[in-house]
This record gives structure tokens, C-alpha cells and sequence, in this order.
């Protein structure tokens, strides 16, 4: 059987002035015979490199090219603009946006087996390149052409899995609600489900589904999107054999012995899921995007401009993320 994926899994060190370059240059430590490809600048990686007293050799790169042995082989992409580290500028957001289209377009290719993204600045590529850009997520999505897609985050706090997942993601509070219908909750549910049994190789996955509303609507008199939306579609669910607990009102869910009986937890909004799992597992969780048609994971943390270039921005993160990449793409992996 083979053990490492066939083909390079592609990292993009995101954000130039955030802490992702200085994290990648860490990666050959932990994986120095892992088939990996970093994309973004040489310049770049080589100021940073220096900055931080680091001696690493950095080889160019291109589709259809071997890997070298012993260096890091960059993709050069251009960040189009002289970076500092920790001063982030619109002026790079095209090249952040061409190195994740490069890292998407390569997967869908097969010329990568997965991706990893280390962080961007989301607000950096609204500014310099496209307006209407809100997180990897979306954007991989669209790349791929599939209409959803799923957010998860994972730890293991205490070497017990804590999975979370949502029905919505980067959005306006205001929006969440008018965004959780029945289609797209069904379709979340299925992907999740799905990815759970294909990726984790979780044989009936267990997921316990959060209210939208305190105490899960309160029958009712707290909001109504628990009776009107979430319970009728947990229903038809579990009558094709899904296995759904709740709605459960989130502020009691998080609990161990709740955990311990399920494979997953679907949050309805980014803040009401990720803060839990970001306080059990943060600087080694990871997240993960389901119902892509390629791998793509990511770190548990943003640009971190104030550590860029100082050395002491944690990489436990995208060490955990690359990890993941590299076991789900090898063939009969057990995750
Ligand atoms: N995967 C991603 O692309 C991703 C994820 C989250 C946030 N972001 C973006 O990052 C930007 C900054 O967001 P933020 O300030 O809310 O979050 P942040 O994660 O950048 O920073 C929050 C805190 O965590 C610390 N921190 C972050 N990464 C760390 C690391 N590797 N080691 C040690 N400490 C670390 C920071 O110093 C800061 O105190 C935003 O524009 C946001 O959109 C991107
Ligand atoms: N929601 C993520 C988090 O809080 O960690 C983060 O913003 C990154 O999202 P993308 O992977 O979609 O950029």
C-alpha cells in the first residue's frame, strides 16, 4: 500500500506580511521527505528567512517539474509589491488571490493531491482584488463550481476528537438567519455526513445539530427558525437514516458526556461553534473544508500580523493541517 499521496500537496503561505511565511519555512523540519510544494514568492520567503536567522535552502519549481531532495520547492508567484513583514498591503491581495487559484486549479488538475493554506486577511483582498471575497472557503468553492460546501474545525483536547462544523460561515450576523433553510441545511447535513464516513472513516456518523435561537427557540417563544426550518429537516433526515440529535440549545451542548456520543457538532453560526473549539484546541486545530472535490485544509488561526517576522508565532497548527493533507491523500488512509 502506498504511503504518501502520489502527487505533491500544494501550500500557500497566504497573507506575504503575516506570520504564513514564517511557518512554512519551518515545515521541512517536521516533513522533510513529504511531497510538498510551497506557492508564493521566492523573494519573499528568502527576506523572511533572513529575518528570522533561518538557513533554508529554496528551490524553484513549476508543474511537471521533480521534486528536489533536501530544499523547499516554491512555485514562484509574485506578490506584486515589496512586502513588510507585519504591514499588510492591498497591493498584494492579486498575487494572494493568483496563489490560491494556482493551489485550487493544481488540485483540480491532479497535478496536486491536496492543499494546505496557511492565513489571509480577508479584509487585504476585499480591498486590493475583489471586493467580494470573504474566506477560503467560499472562494475554493466557486473555484471548484460546487454551490456548498462545509467549514469544520477539529482538535483533540485531551485526545478526544472535537469536530465542528457549520451551516453557515462568513457572513453578517444579521444574514445568518434568512441563510438556514431546509435545502441548504440538508445539504450540510449530507455533506457532513458524507465526508465523515469518507474521510474520517467513521461508518454511521453520530451529529448532534445546535439551535439557532437561546435555549434551541424555547418552543417557539424565542424564535421560531427551530420549528419552522431545523426540526422538520432533522426529521426528514433521520427518516432516510440519518442519525441527528436535536436541535440542542448551544450553550449545554458542549458537554463531555454529549461529546463522548457524538461524531460531530453542527453549529449554525461561525461564532457560536468556533469559539468552543478554538478555546479546547487552539494553535493545533484544524480546518477543513468538506465537499470539495480535492483535500484542502488550513490552520486554526488568522495573519497574526503582530508576530510576523518575530519568531514566535506557534506552527502547530499548519504542521496539524499538513499532517491531515498529506494522510487523506494517501490512497486507503485511516484518518
Ligand atoms: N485561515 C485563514 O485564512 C484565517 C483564519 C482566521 C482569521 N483569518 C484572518 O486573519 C486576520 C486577523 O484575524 P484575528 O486577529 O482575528 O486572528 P489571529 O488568529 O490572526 O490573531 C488572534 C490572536 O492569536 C495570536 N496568534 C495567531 N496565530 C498565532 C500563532 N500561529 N502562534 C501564536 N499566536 C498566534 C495573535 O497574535 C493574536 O493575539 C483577519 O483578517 C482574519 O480574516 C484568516
Ligand atoms: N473561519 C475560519 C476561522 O475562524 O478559523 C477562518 O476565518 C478561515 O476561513 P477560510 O478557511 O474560509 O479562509
Amino acid at each position: 500500500m502506498p504511503s504518501s499521496p502520489s502527487q505533491p500537496i500544494a501550500i500557500t503561505y497566504g497573507d506575504p506580511a503575516g506570520v504564513g511565511p514564517d511557518l512554512v519555512l519551518s515545515l521541512l523540519d517536521t516533513f522533510s521527505d513529504a511531497p510538498m510544494v510551497i506557492i508564493g514568492d521566492r523573494q519573499v520567503l528568502s527576506e523572511r528567512a533572513q529575518q528570522l536567522g533561518l538557513t533554508v535552502a529554496l528551490s524553484d519549481w513549476q508543474p511537471g517539474d521533480l521534486l528536489p531532495v533536501g530544499s523547499l520547492p516554491v512555485w514562484h508567484t509574485p506578490a506584486g509589491a515589496p512586502v513588510i513583514a507585519g504591514q499588510p498591503d492591498p497591493a498584494t491581495a492579486a498575487g494572494t488571490v493568483t496563489m490560491l487559484t494556482r493551489a485550487a486549479q493544481g488540485c483540480l488538475k491532479g497535478t496536486f493531491s491536496a492543499m494546505v493554506t496557511a492565513p489571509v486577511a480577508k479584509n487585504v483582498i476585499c480591498d486590493g482584488a475583489d471586493p467580494a471575497f470573504t474566506g477560503h472557503t467560499e472562494f475554493l468553492a466557486e473555484q471548484a463550481g460546487v454551490n456548498q460546501v462545509v467549514m469544520m474545525l477539529t482538535a483533540s483536547p485531551g485526545g478526544q476528537p472535537l469536530r465542528v462544523a457549520l451551516a453557515t460561515t462568513h457572513l453578517p450576523l444579521s444574514q445568518v438567519p434568512a441563510a438556514i433553510t431546509p435545502d441548504s441545511l440538508m445539504r450540510t447535513l449530507t455533506i457532513l455526513r458524507d465526508d465523515l464516513i469518507s474521510k474520517y472513516r467513521i461508518t454511521e456518523p453520530r451529529i448532534m445539530v445546535l439551535g439557532l435561537n437561546p435555549h434551541a427557540g424555547e418552543e417557539g417563544h424565542l424564535g421560531r427558525e427551530e420549528l419552522d426550518v431545523i426540526i422538520p429537516t432533522l426529521k426528514h433526515l433521520r427518516a432516510k437514516g440519518m442519525q441527528l440529535t436535536g436541535p440542542l440549545p448551544a450553550d449545554t451542548a458542549f458537554q463531555p458526556h454529549l461529546l463522548e456520543q457524538h461524531d460531530a457538532v453542527l453549529a449554525m453560526y461561525h461564532d457560536q461553534g468556533l469559539p468552543v473549539l478554538k478555546y479546547a484546541g487552539f494553535g493545533e486545530a484544524i480546518n477543513i473544508t468538506l465537499g470539495l472535490p480535492f483535500i484542502r485544509t488550513s490552520v486554526d488561526h488568522g495573519t497574526a500580523f503582530d508576530l510576523a517576522g518575530n519568531g514566535t508565532a506557534s506552527a502547530g497548527s499548519l504542521i496539524a493541517a499538513t499532517r491531515l493533507a498529506l494522510t487523506l491523500a494517501t490512497p486507503q488512509h485511516n484518518a
